[in-house]
């Protein structure tokens, strides 16, 4: 067995309920170590309430979670994130105030256990949260603006800054919600590049709709619909399915 054969999270039989609406229908999901791993459906499909599954944002009404084999259906977001599942979302999160690096930075201090509102008395870690930010930029082609105003950032580079701050937690699992949602065909291309590049170093579960960036970058794509599972393969073999043709593409 490879590293990539390696199953790092899975679900089995999830469900969630809203009220007397099936949002998520005992859907079976994994996903392998290092691999980029899309989530395509229409609008409402169930996508993001299954990230909200994963992370323990919300409780699911039925079915287990597996990280590393061990179920962890039951745990708090917390306790998820600390054993290396993060996430970044549709919704801009990035301090629009501070500096590039800051962002980054705050995020790694917090994320090793440090008090952000206390760096003034150079705690311990300071150092180490600095150079992991750094590091954190460096991997998502942002050194050039660690200094500037995050204000000042394409909104491409903002996209990309807050997967940086998600870097910074150091996870091994990063759940990237809709990267390229509003953004430029230019912007979309970098963007698209640089999550390539994460891919094999971080297992990737991304909610996308572009279908070029999906096509181009996965290693492996699942289509939803109504809360279950429409199809599920590597980028050819959901090109040509007939069913995810009809349902999704309309065709
Ligand atoms: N907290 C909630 N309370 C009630 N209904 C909800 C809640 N969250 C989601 N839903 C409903 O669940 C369904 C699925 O929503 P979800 O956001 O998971 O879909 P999605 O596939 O991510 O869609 P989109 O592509 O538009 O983001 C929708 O009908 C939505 O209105």
């Amino acid at each position: 067995m490879t590293s990539q054969d390696h199953i790092v999270l899975a679900a089995d039989g999830l469900s969630k309920r809203f009220g007397g609406n099936t949002v998520v229908d005992r859907l079976s999901i994994s996903f392998a170590n290092g691999r980029l791993h899309s989530i395509l459906g229409p609008n409402g499909a169930g996508k993001t309430t299954l990230f909200n599954l994963l992370t323990k944002d919300i409780s699911p009404d039925g079915g287990t979670i597996r990280l590393d084999g061990s179920d962890v259906t039951r745990l708090s977001p917390d306790r998820i994130a600390r054993r290396g599942v993060a996430r970044s979302y549709q919704i801009s999160s990035v301090y629009l105030d501070m500096s590039v690096r800051d962002n980054v930075w705050v995020s790694a201090y917090r994320a090793r256990g440090g008090n952000p509102l206390v760096f003034w008395r150079k705690a311990d870690g300071y150092a180490e949260a600095r150079a992991l930010a750094d590091a954190c930029l460096e991997r998502l082609d942002l050194t050039r603006f660690a200094n500037a105003a995050t204000k000042e950032l394409s909104y491409g580079d903002q996209r990309l800054l807050e997967i940086a701050v998600t870097l910074a937690a150091e996870p091994r699992i990063i759940l990237l919600d809709e990267p390229t949602a509003g953004l430029s065909r230019k912007e979309t291309e970098r963007v698209k590049q640089v999550i390539a590049t994460l891919k094999g170093v971080f297992s990737i579960i991304m909610i996308e709709h572009n279908m070029s960036v999906v096509m181009d970058i996965s290693d492996n794509i699942t289509v939803m619909n109504r809360g279950t599972v429409l199809a599920q393969g590597g980028p050819d073999d959901i090109r040509g399915n007939k069913s995810v043709q009809e349902a999704y593409f309309g065709s």
